[in-house]
């Protein structure tokens, strides 16, 4: 039997901006309806859909290879030393930000400090990361499960939250505040250790999360080429900094072509810049891929 890679791919949150990362990586990932098995064109993965909170269960145990989770989750499991974390990749699920878990109380309410929480009822879908942060402030407090919509709890079915926000509008739109940040994630590759002891496996991971990387490290980046008399060269490169642009010689002995990777917010400021410098055939070009 050929081999194969057993990759969970994370339902929920972190879905669509998975499979939105995986196309612009150069892989096609196709979720049909109902069905937990998405198809993606490389014969040698096997997708399974899991939910973020569980993936790091699974992979801890070999049910999967690898897995596409929040670090979030691996803490919440007290997984971190049971899986190896071959990358860590932001992006949350509108944002390319972390997204954090923080105490919020309603507006009005007297909690000022983690102190205030003393006695209190608090309410979250992470119970041990809330627990373990309330001993670490020495505070007793109770913590109860929550099985999501947690922010239509205060003041009623709860003293306080822990939840995770990434644009603050869930917080907002609720009337809540934050009283303090408990953890900061990110999405991480994982893996099972045996998984990834296995020279196949680990070269087929690997291969996936260089693509992975530099599919994430394309983004806001743009080429620019542009062709510049000799005698401008030293000026055009001096716009440049910190930039090491190629320089590539022309049929014409008296040009030079230069090109350079750039973040796609400085290039509206430098292109009006280079052109007075003495560039000309500027071209700008996107990027599918940066590879370091
Ligand atoms: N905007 C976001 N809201 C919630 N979770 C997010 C967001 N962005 C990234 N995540 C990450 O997604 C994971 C949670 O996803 P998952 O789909 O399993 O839960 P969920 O979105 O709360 O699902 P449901 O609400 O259906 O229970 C966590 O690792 C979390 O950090
Ligand atoms: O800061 P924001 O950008 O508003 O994002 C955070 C919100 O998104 C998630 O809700 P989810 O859709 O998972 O619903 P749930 O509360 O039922 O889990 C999370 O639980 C927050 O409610
Ligand atoms: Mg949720």
């Amino acid at each position: 039997m050929s081999n194969q890679l057993k990759l969970g791919l994370p339902a929920g949150s972190l879905q669509d901006a998975t499979a939105e990362l995986f196309r612009k990586a150069g892989y096609k990932v196709t979720f049909a309806s109902r069905s937990y098995y998405p198809t993606i064109d490389d014969p040698d993965i096997h997708c399974t859909l899991i939910r973020a909170q569980e993936m790091a269960r699974y992979v801890r145990d070999g049910s999967l290879d690898c897995g596409l989770t929040g670090h979030d989750w691996v803490v919440e499991n007290d997984a971190e030393k049971d899986v190896v974390e071959l990358a860590e990749l932001v992006f949350s699920k509108v944002s390319r930000r972390p997204v954090r878990w923080v105490l919020a109380v309603p507006n009005d309410s007297p909690i000022q400090t983690p102190k205030d929480l003393q006695g209190k009822r608090i309410a979250t879908e992470v119970v041990n990361i809330t627990r373990k942060w309330l001993a670490s402030h020495g505070v007793t407090a109770s913590v109860e499960f929550s099985w999501g919509a947690t922010e239509v709890k205060p003041p009623k079915l709860a003293d306080a939250i822990v939840e995770v926000t990434e644009t603050g509008s869930s917080l907002k739109a609720n009337n809540l505040r934050i009283v303090a940040d408990l953890l900061t994630s990110t999405t991480r590759f994982i893996a099972n250790p045996a998984a990834a002891a296995d020279p196949w496996k680990r070269q087929k991971m690997d291969d996936l999360v260089l693509m992975l990387k530099g599919a994430m490290a394309a983004e806001g980046k743009v080429g620019l080429m542009m062709n510049v008399p000799r005698e401008k060269q030293a000026a055009v490169v001096a716009l440049l900094p910190g930039h090491k642009p190629t320089l590539s010689a022309l049929s014409d002995p008296e040009w030079v072509d230069v090109l350079v990777i750039l973040t796609e917010n400085e290039v509206r400021q430098l292109i009006p810049s280079l052109k007075r410098a003495g560039a000309c055939g500027i071209v700008e070009f996107p990027l599918n891929k940066v590879i370091d």
